[in-house]
């Protein structure tokens, strides 16, 4: 049997049993089962090729990388040749993209490298198409654009989803907060710090004696940690990243039909050929994006409000400034001034290189 069969089987089974009190070890087996069958099929070593292939990997500039992934023919080279100025082919056939084509927007001052990436089908994390290395490519950006057709949206949806999530991608998610730590004996202890609604005892065991972790401590932090974040957690080769839905050709369907689709939490109705409501989209992808702008001042003259300094959230201390321009400048350092909102005062605050900086504040560099 190949993995692509035997997953199919454990997912039959799965749909087979119903969830209870009796079923519940059972059910976290085959849950830990499928995650390592899983894993055979994204690992290169034991499939032949998971990674980026010929052609595909393409090099990074600018400060984040935003993928776009689809079914073929949702309009994701139309969308990309009007937002960068590169020219990414248009057709109406069927994956008319073959490869990996790189462009460049510019939002806020900030360089964002776009990717367009050849259409996939269902099936594509277990190898059809080129489905693997599209993906491959998608599981390093920093925001990937599921462009969907408006006129069957849901369907594709999901089904784009389920191949991302095969590929260890985790879409507007949060990493789960369980800690697991191996030990040499002493046996499983499970703890949980609030009442669990999604995840019981039995169900961690199985997965644990899936896994032949036999002495650990796993700390379960979240009330809806389920059986799959879990897995997660013991696989570790996951990724967090964030997605925004882009109903592309909303030039196609009425205003009644266009209300609907905005229910979709994470979606944004576009029409990439009409350039129509592309405005909206770079809101929400810079919001996605969580970079942070910082203006620079020059002692004595007013802040340079054209070029900022871009800095990604969680790596924004007046070190990660500094660096950002000179790596030098960190050690020649006495103290900042900050005005913004990071700041505790109007007229500034006298800060040091520890010191976390926030969207659109203005810094002054001060040398010893
Ligand atoms: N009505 C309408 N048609 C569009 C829109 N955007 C793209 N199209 C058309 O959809 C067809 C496919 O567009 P592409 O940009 O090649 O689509 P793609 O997703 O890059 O396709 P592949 O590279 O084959 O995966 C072309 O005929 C486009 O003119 C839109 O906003 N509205
Ligand atoms: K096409
Ligand atoms: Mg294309």
């Amino acid at each position: 049997m190949t993995t692509v069969q035997k997953i199919k089987e454990i997912e039959d089974e799965m749909v087979m049993t119903q969830k209870n009190k009796a079923t519940s070890y059972h059910l976290g087996l085959l849950k830990a089962k499928l995650a390592k069958l899983r894993r055979e099929l994204i690992d290169p070593k034991a499939s032949g090729g998971g990674g980026g292939g010929l052609g595909f990997d393409v090099a990074r500039t600018g400060i984040a990388s935003v993928g776009f992934v689809g079914f073929p023919s949702v309009g994701k080279s139309t969308l990309m040749t009007k937002l960068t100025g590169t020219y990414s082919e248009v057709a109406e056939y069927a994956f008319t993209t073959l490869t990996t084509v790189p462009g460049t927007v510019k939002v806020h001052g900030a360089p964002i490298q776009i990717l367009d990436l050849p259409g996939i089908i269902e099936g594509a994390a277990d190898g059809k198409g080129r489905g693997k290395q599209v993906i491959a490519v998608a599981r390093t950006c920093n925001l990937i654009f599921i462009v969907l057709d408006v006129l069957k949206p849901l369907g594709d949806k999901r089904i784009i989803e389920g191949e991302l999530e095969g590929f260890g991608i985790r879409l507007n998610k949060k990493p789960p907060n369980i800690s697991v730590k191996k030990k040499d004996k002493g046996g499983i202890a499970i703890s949980n710090t609030v009442p669990l609604t999604n995840l019981d005892q039995d169900e961690v065991k199985a997965i644990l004696a899936e896994y032949k972790m036999s002495n650990c401590d796993i700390t379960i932090r979240e009330p809806n940690a389920t059986p799959e974040d879990l897995i997660d957690v013991i696989e570790g080769n996951r990724v967090y990243i964030p997605a925004i839905y882009v109903l592309n050709k909303i030039d196609a369907i009425s205003i009644e039909e266009l209300d609907l689709l905005y229910k979709i939490p994470n979606s944004v109705p576009v029409s990439s050929r009409e350039w129509m409501n592309i405005d909206e989209l770079l809101d929400v992808m810079w919001e996605k994006l969580n970079l942070v702008r910082v203006y620079t001042k020059p002692r004595g003259l007013a802040p340079d409000y054209s070029e900022p300094v871009i800095l990604r959230n969680g790596k924004s201390s007046v070190e990660d400034f500094c660096n950002a321009i000179h790596k030098e400048i960190a050690k020649q350092l006495k103290y900042a001034l900050v005005w913004g909102s990071s700041a505790k005062h109007a007229r500034g605050q006298k800060v040091g290189l520890e010191h976390i900086l926030e969207d659109e504040d203005v810094v002054c560099i001060y040398k010893k």
